[in-house]
């Protein structure tokens, strides 16, 4: 049988608590490695906006056709914000693996617990905060949340971090203390010597 696309292009799944730092990481990550990682379109029901392409910033469809996927079990992750329905099915990250790039889902603790009953094969990296209080001084430095939202976000670190801790849950856990390093650990188990965990 022929492999699937994603056992070559075994997608890569980021997870953390909202300000250990996956975003500055990923970041640096396509830089260094131009080509190689893609991200899912997602679908929405919002409308277009004007040079948005289907299939290509979204896969827009309406309420009806996107809560019957949701039913389907199709969706990894979907949430309404303002009104309009978003989510990232299966089939859009097999998408990615098709096209010969790898998939960075950057998801939480749920999206995650819904990507290991599917057949992606993916890997699964956790980056910790080196403390809940370090954590808090960088949701606090980056400035971009109010009181109410940090508060929040610590709450919920919590039960990531529990999470995390489970056996079995992530193949990797990386502590984001000295940014270079964490950066480096990253790198390293992601390009995995260049097999960036293929199995095939
Ligand atoms: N090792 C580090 N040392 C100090 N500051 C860091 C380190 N890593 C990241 N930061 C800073 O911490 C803040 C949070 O990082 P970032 O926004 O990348 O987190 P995130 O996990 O992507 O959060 P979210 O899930 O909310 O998007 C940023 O201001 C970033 O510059």
């Amino acid at each position: 049988m022929a492999a699937l696309a994603t056992q070559i292009h075994r997608p890569i799944v980021i997870s953390g608590p909202s300000g250990s730092g996956k975003s500055t990481i990923l970041k640096r990550l396509f830089a260094d490695h131009p080509d190689t990682f893609g991200f899912s379109v997602s679908h929405t029901t919002r409308s277009p906006r004007p040079g948005e392409q289907d299939g290509r910033e979204y896969n827009f469809t309406n309420q009806e056709a996107f809560l019957a996927l949701v039913r389907d079990g199709s969706f990894i992750e979907h949430a309404k914000f303002g009104g309009n329905y978003y989510g990232t099915s299966v089939e859009a990250v097999k998408d990615v693996a098709e096209k010969g790039r790898i998939c960075v889902l950057d998801i939480e603790m749920e999206g995650v617990k819904q990507v290991k009953k599917t057949d992606l094969g993916a890997r699964f990296l956790f980056l910790s905060p080196p403390s809940l209080k370090i954590l808090e001084e960088r949701l606090r430095g980056r400035g971009t949340d109010d009181e109410e939202s940090v508060k929040k976000r610590l709450e919920q670190a919590d039960k990531e971090m529990a999470f995390a801790k489970e056996k079995g849950v992530h193949d990797r856990i990386i502590v984001n203390d000295d940014l270079n390093r964490a950066y480096q650990e990253v790198e390293e188990w992601v390009v995995d010597g260049g097999r960036f965990g293929g199995q095939v």
